[in-house]
Order: structure tokens, then C-alpha cells, then sequence
């Protein structure tokens, strides 16, 4: 199944909370995720396989047009479509066009609603926000399976998703080894980790400029076995010159400090001690240039 909504909705960190752990990182920022992210969910009455897709937009860049079009191609392989829609927003044009989008799938793909951020409203303007979607459904004849409201900060609710989710999908063989919680290669999920370090404290265009690519990675040499070590080399890509003093910061104070809350990040998922070695590089304007959009793996 897969959740889908605007940016920033809470389609990350939903994720993350129903698998238990971290396999798609998360921000403030609007349009974090870029890439298709599965976490799947063990229980004894299944296996949920979540796919988390970057959020729909407009697209402004090819990168953004790239974006829109692995999500609307993760929708044709889903037995669920979760439409995600925060409690503390009201409901826009851009919820409407996504709902639209969802309602053209094939017909079997069934449709649940998802009122998100329940923490951030009071029940009165929660209430109000889940009359919104049964009137936006009734409005597009959308059939919702489910109107689910939760919040994946406080944990309200979630496992009851996880309930009604499972009970929507067909019957089938385990697609995943038993304790398997991503499909993502570790490369890509230590980069993730790195550009979600990376994001925390830059604004307006930064975010969005920001790309991050693991090099190399492989165990040190000469170590006793029972301390390992990992030497990991990344790349922090930004788009312009100007936008280099601001990642690196002042002496370095501000890539230093990207490196060293990776680094804990890092080593929490393998399970080891870490050598970060993060360098930054430009690739110009990388979101319109094709070229530099399949260097850096889109
Ligand atoms: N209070 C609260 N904040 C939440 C909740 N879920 C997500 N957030 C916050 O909302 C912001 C966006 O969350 P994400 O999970 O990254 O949103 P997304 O829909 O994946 O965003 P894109 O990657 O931009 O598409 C982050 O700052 C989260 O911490 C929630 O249940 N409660």
C-alpha cells in the first residue's frame, strides 16, 4: 500500500512509526522525500508493505516532473492508496487534485482516507477536518474504505491502522524475509540520514538544492574483530557557489556538526562506530540538468 498527499503532510513519519523505526527520513521542509521508500510491517496477520512516495506538487524543476511521475507509477503496483491529509490544515486544491488523481486508479485499488497530525488539533477541528474529507469523497464520489485519524508523534492510533490496512489487502505469500523492514539499499539510506543532518537549520531554496551521495564505504582494515570501524566518503551536493558558505558555515562549524549528527545516525543503523568523511561539492543547477540528475541517481 501506499500513502500519498501533499508535502509535509506526515507520509514519512507515518511510515517510520508504523514500522518502528526509521527507514525514510523526515523535515519541516515541504518535499523531502525523493525517492520511493518501502518499510514493511511484520505482524502475525500479515505483512504491510508501505511504500512512501515523495509528496505531489507542481513540478517547478525535472526533478520535481520526475518526482510526480514515480509517484503516480508506484500507484498502478498498490493494493491501498492511504490519502494523507494533515488535521491542522484545511483541505486545498492541492488535496482535491491529488484525491482526483487517486480516484482514477484501476478499480480494484482500494481508497483509505488518513486525517493526520491529530496531536497539533482539538477534537472540535478534528471532527470538522474528517466532515471536510466525507464531503470531499462524496464530492468526487470517492467510496472511502477507511477515515482514519492519527498521530504519529503521539502514537495515537497508529496500530489501529495498521489494523484496518492489513484487513483491506488480498491474500497472498510473505513478499519479505521475516524482519526485513526496508527493501532500501544501506547506501542510500546513509545518505538519507546525511541530507536529513543536512536540512535541519537551512531555508528558502537550500533544502531543495541539497543532494548527498555515499561514495565509498567499507570496513577498516587492520581492525580486532569485536571493533569494527566503518569508513564512509560522501558527497554533499549543492546547485551554486553562493550556497557554499552557508552548508560548510563558519570554519567548517557547520558541516562539522552535519557530519557529527549523521555520524550517530549512522552508527545507530549499522551498528558500529563510523568514520564519516563528508565533502562538498557543486553540481550546477543539478534539479534542471538531466545529466546531473542520473550522476546523482534520479
Ligand atoms: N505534531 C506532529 N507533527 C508531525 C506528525 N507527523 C509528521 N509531523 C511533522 O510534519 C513534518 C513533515 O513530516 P514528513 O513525514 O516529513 O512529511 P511528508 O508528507 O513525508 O513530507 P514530504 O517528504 O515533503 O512529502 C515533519 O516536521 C514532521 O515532524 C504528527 O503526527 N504530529
Amino acid at each position: 500500500m501506499s500513502f500519498v498527499g501533499r508535502p509535509n503532510a506526515g507520509k514519512s513519519t507515518l511510515t517510520n512509526a508504523m514500522v518502528g523505526t526509521k527507514v525514510a527520513i523526515t523535515s519541516d521542509k515541504p518535499q523531502t522525500t525523493r525517492t520511493v521508500v518501502k518499510g514493511i510491517v511484520h505482524r502475525s496477520d500479515g505483512q504491510l508493505i508501505l511504500v512512501d512516495t515523495p509528496g505531489i506538487h507542481r513540478p517547478r524543476t525535472l526533478l520535481g516532473e520526475r518526482l510526480n511521475d514515480l509517484v503516480e507509477a508506484t500507484w498502478t503496483e498498490v493494493d491501498v492508496v492511504a490519502i494523507c491529509f494533515p488535521c491542522n490544515e484545511k483541505i486545498g486544491p492541492g488535496d482535491r487534485r491529488i484525491a482526483e488523481n487517486a480516484n482514477k486508479l484501476k478499480k480494484g485499488i482500494k481508497r483509505v482516507a488518513v486525517a493526520t497530525k491529530t496531536d497539533l488539533a482539538t477534537p472540535e477541528q478534528i471532527g470538522e477536518h474528517l466532515m471536510s474529507i466525507q464531503t470531499l469523497g462524496a464530492d468526487l464520489g470517492i467510496e472511502w474504505a477507511e477515515i482514519v485519524p492519527v498521530s504519529s508523534v503521539n502514537g495515537d492510533q497508529v496500530e489501529l491502522l495498521a489494523d484496518l490496512l492489513i484487513k483491506l489487502l488480498p491474500e497472498g505469500p510473505p513478499l519479505y524475509p521475516d524482519g526485513e523492514l526496508t527493501d532500501s539499499p544501506e547506501e542510500m539510506i546513509i545518505a538519507e540520514l546525511i541530507r536529513e543532518a543536512a536540512l535541519e537549520g537551512v531555508r528558502d531554496e537550500l533544502p531543495h538544492s541539497i543532494a548527498v551521495v555515499v561514495e565509498e564505504m567499507r570496513l577498516r582494515e587492520d581492525r580486532p574483530e569485536d571493533k569494527p570501524l566503518m569508513d564512509i566518503h560522501a558527497f554533499l551536493y549543492i546547485e551554486r557557489d553562493s550556497q557554499k558558505g552557508i552548508v560548510i558555515g563558519h570554519k567548517g562549524s557547520r558541516l562539522k556538526d552535519v557530519g557529527q549528527r549523521a555520524r550517530l545516525q549512522i552508527k545507530e543503523l549499522l551498528g558500529m562506530p563510523v568514520y564519516l568523511d563528508l565533502h562538498v561539492k557543486i553540481a550546477k543547477d543539478w534539479q534542471r540538468d538531466p545529466r546531473q540528475l542520473r550522476k546523482l541517481g534520479f
